[in-house]
C-alpha cells in the first residue's frame, strides 16, 4: 500500500526522503491560500521565492510582486497576503512572483520531490484526486510558522489523509497526530483553530475574514504544481 506521511514544519524537511514523491505543501493562513485563488483568478505563473529583495527584482522581468514579512507587505509591492487580494481583474493573465514568511519556504524546499503540489482547503478535493492517481508514496509538507509546527497547517494533512485511506497507509505518528486532530476537528475548523497562533496573529492585524475564507472548501478547483522554480496549472 502507498504511505502518506507528513513534515510538521520546512525545518524538519531534512528527516524526509521527498525522491520519487508527491508532496503537498500547504500554508493555509495564508500563503497557499493565496496562490490557490490567484490561479483561480487567472493567473498564469507563480514564482515562489524566499527573498524580498529578489522577489522585488522579478517587476524588471514583468512579474507582478507580492511580499509579506510578519503579516505585513512592505512599501512598493502589488499585493498582500490576502486571498482578497487576488480576486481582482490585474491577476487574470498575470505572472506573479512572491515571497511570505513560511509558505514560500516550504515550497522552494520542497524541489526535490517528484511532484509538488499546491494544497489548500479551498481546493482540497483537487489535492486528493491528484493523489489518489498518483502511484508513489506522498509527504504534506507543512508551512508552520518560522519553523514551528501549526494547527490550521496540521488539520489539512488530516483532511488530506482522512479521505485518502484505504489507499495509503500513514507512515508516522505525525501523520498519524495530523488525522486524529483533524478528526476531532472536522465538524467545525473554525471553532477549532480559535486560540491558535495564526489566528491570534492575524486578529491582532485586524485580519479576521481571512480566517474564514482560507478554511472554506472546495472553493476552488485549480491545482498548481511546480514546474522548475514556477508553479503553473
Ligand atoms: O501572512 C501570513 O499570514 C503569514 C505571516 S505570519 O505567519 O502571520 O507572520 O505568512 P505565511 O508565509 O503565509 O505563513
Amino acid at each position: 500500500m502507498q504511505k502518506i506521511d507528513v513534515c510538521l514544519s520546512p525545518d524538519l524537511i531534512h528527516l524526509y526522503d521527498l525522491a520519487g514523491k508527491a508532496v503537498v505543501v500547504v500554508d493555509i493562513f495564508r500563503a497557499t491560500s493565496c496562490m490557490v485563488t490567484a490561479f483561480a483568478h487567472g493567473a498564469v505563473e507563480i514564482i515562489p521565492v524566499e527573498d524580498v529583495d529578489v522577489c522585488a527584482s522579478h517587476r524588471e522581468q514583468g512579474y507582478l510582486i507580492s511580499a509579506e514579512r510578519n503579516g505585513v507587505t512592505p512599501a512598493g509591492f502589488d499585493f498582500d497576503n490576502s486571498p482578497f487580494s487576488y480576486q481582482v481583474d490585474r491577476v487574470k493573465g498575470a505572472k506573479i512572483c512572491v515571497t511570505t514568511t513560511n509558505g514560500t519556504v516550504a515550497l522552494r524546499r520542497s524541489v526535490q520531490a517528484a511532484q509538488v503540489y499546491v494544497g489548500a482547503f479551498l481546493n482540497i478535493s483537487s489535492v486528493v484526486r491528484a493523489l489518489k492517481a498518483w502511484s508513489g508514496d506522498a509527504i504534506v509538507v507543512c508551512a508552520g510558522w518560522k519553523g514551528k509546527p501549526n494547527l490550521e497547517d496540521t488539520l489539512f494533512a488530516g483532511a488530506v489523509i482522512d479521505e485518502l485511506v484505504g489507499q495509503y497507509t500513514v507512515a508516522d505518528d505525525a501523520a498519524l497526530m495530523a488525522w486524529k486532530q483533524y478528526n476531532l476537528a472536522s465538524s467545525d475548523l473554525i471553532t477549532a483553530v480559535k486560540h491558535s497562533s495564526h489566528v491570534n496573529r492575524l486578529l491582532g492585524l485586524g485580519i479576521e475574514k481571512d480566517i474564514t475564507f482560507c478554511l472554506e472548501r472546495d472553493r476552488y478547483d485549480v491545482l498548481p504544481h511546480l514546474q522548475g522554480d514556477k508553479l503553473v496549472l
